[in-house]
């Protein structure tokens, strides 16, 4: 790189009225390059201004380190108030059901994107977010994990849900008048056999933000023509009809959802949602590696994590393709550092990260992996929750 370096990392306490923020912290980066990172809208990811262009980065290093010492469920006066769970949709969504499901009475804060969940969380608006990340059901993936990347909430949580899909008109119409069905991209990949079976194969498909808000739409317009996939709780929500449920192509399909917060969930938190002390399976740790070498790197860990007898619950293998994950690591020794990755890694394995075994393990990988960040530890569940009767 040719261009001057003075580098400047941001941790903005705040937003100006521009919403961008405000910097409170900056540091040089890179000798040699002039590059600029500020945050935005408080979250790790920065942005790297080069030659006019600008590219998102994810961040290793945790800016909210050490400061949000409290939780914010709890009130001015140690009070706890009722925990504000961000959810991408409008009431009705499966996110929402999986909020009240890892929360019951919590205050669901509906949100326009899943960014804005992770955003809301951020800003303090709400005190957890919740993303689906994996199904058993193929179709669109949904790539949540890396949104996980370029912030620096923690997973707290994990909850698993059965998604049961129905099918929705306004009143009175039949399933013969529809000619366009719509609903979140994942939950249409997921219906396309069950469709075929009601005979909706040929209709047009639209996706939209969330299932829920596809429902909302067929009720706020009065549509006839038009259905909606979304839950049966979102029939009632918005006075639809159910003309089939359980649309789905095949009967199980299990969304897993990550609960995030700003700060790791303390002791007493992960006894409150079923922590067993000593129990080591019933933990587990999410970690995201990446490395410069690319795929040989797979063998290491698969090995490193067997020779200490730990195993893997998810290995998810990111090929980068043309546009390799830039990672701004701040916690990189002798300073901050851009670096590029073709391929990331990302692994949940089944222990705890305070377990000896999983910290000689973790140092074992750091020796060859150029990055590597735990996204979480936090108590196993694999109870499957259903929601409808
Ligand atoms: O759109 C929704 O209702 C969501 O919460 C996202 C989603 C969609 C399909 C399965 C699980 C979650």
């Amino acid at each position: 790189m040719a261009a001057k370096l003075s580098a400047k990392l941001c941790f903005g306490s705040g937003f100006n009225t521009d919403g961008r923020s405000r910097a409170i912290e900056s540091r040089p980066v890179w000798p040699g390059v002039n590059v600029q990172f500020y945050h935005k809208r408080r979250c790790a990811a920065a942005e790297l201004i080069m030659g006019g262009k600008q590219a998102t980065l994810a961040v290793n290093g945790n800016s909210n380190r050490g400061r949000d010492t409290k939780w914010s469920a709890e009130g001015e006066n140690g009070v706890r108030k009722k925990v504000r769970v961000a959810y991408q949709g409008i009431p009705g969504a499966f996110s929402e059901a999986a909020a009240t499901t890892a929360h019951p009475g919590c205050e669901g804060v509906p949100c326009k994107g899943y960014e804005d969940a992770i955003w809301a969380v951020e800003s303090r608006k709400a005190d957890r977010a919740i993303l689906p990340v994996e199904g058993t059901l193929e179709g669109n993936a949904v790539r949540n994990y890396d949104l996980l990347l370029h912030h620096s909430l923690h997973i707290v949580e994990e909850i698993r849900l059965f998604v049961n899909y129905c099918l929705l008109v306004a009143p009175g119409v039949r399933k013969e008048q529809v000619r366009r069905v719509m609903s979140h991209p994942m939950a249409l990949a997921h219906c396309s056999h069950g469709l075929k079976k009601l005979g909706l194969d040929v209709v047009t498909r639209e996706a939209v933000d969330d299932t829920a808000g596809a429902a909302e739409f067929v009720h706020s317009r009065g549509l006839r023509d038009t259905a909606a996939i979304a839950s049966c709780r979102a029939a009632e929500i918005y006075g639809l009809d159910v003309v089939a449920r359980g649309v789905q192509d095949e009967p199980w399909n299990v969304t897993r959802f990550l609960v995030l917060a700003r700060q790791p969930y303390t002791d007493e938190d992960n006894v409150g949602v079923g922590a067993v002390v000593g129990v080591n399976r019933a933990w587990k740790t999410s970690i995201v590696i990446a490395h410069e070498g690319g795929l040989e790197v797979l063998l290491k860990l698969l090995s490193v994590f067997s020779f200490h007898n730990i195993s893997l619950t998810k290995l998810e293998v990111n090929p980068q393709g043309n546009a390799p994950l830039r990672v701004l690591d701040i916690d990189a020794k002798g300073g901050a550092a851009v670096r590029q990755f073709e391929y990331v890694f990302y692994i949940d394995f089944e222990a705890s990260e305070a377990d000896p075994h999983a910290q000689r393990a973790l140092e074992e990988v750091r020796r060859f992996a150029t990055f590597v960040r735990v996204l979480g530890c936090y108590v196993a569940r694999p109870k499957i929750h259903t929601l409808d009767p």
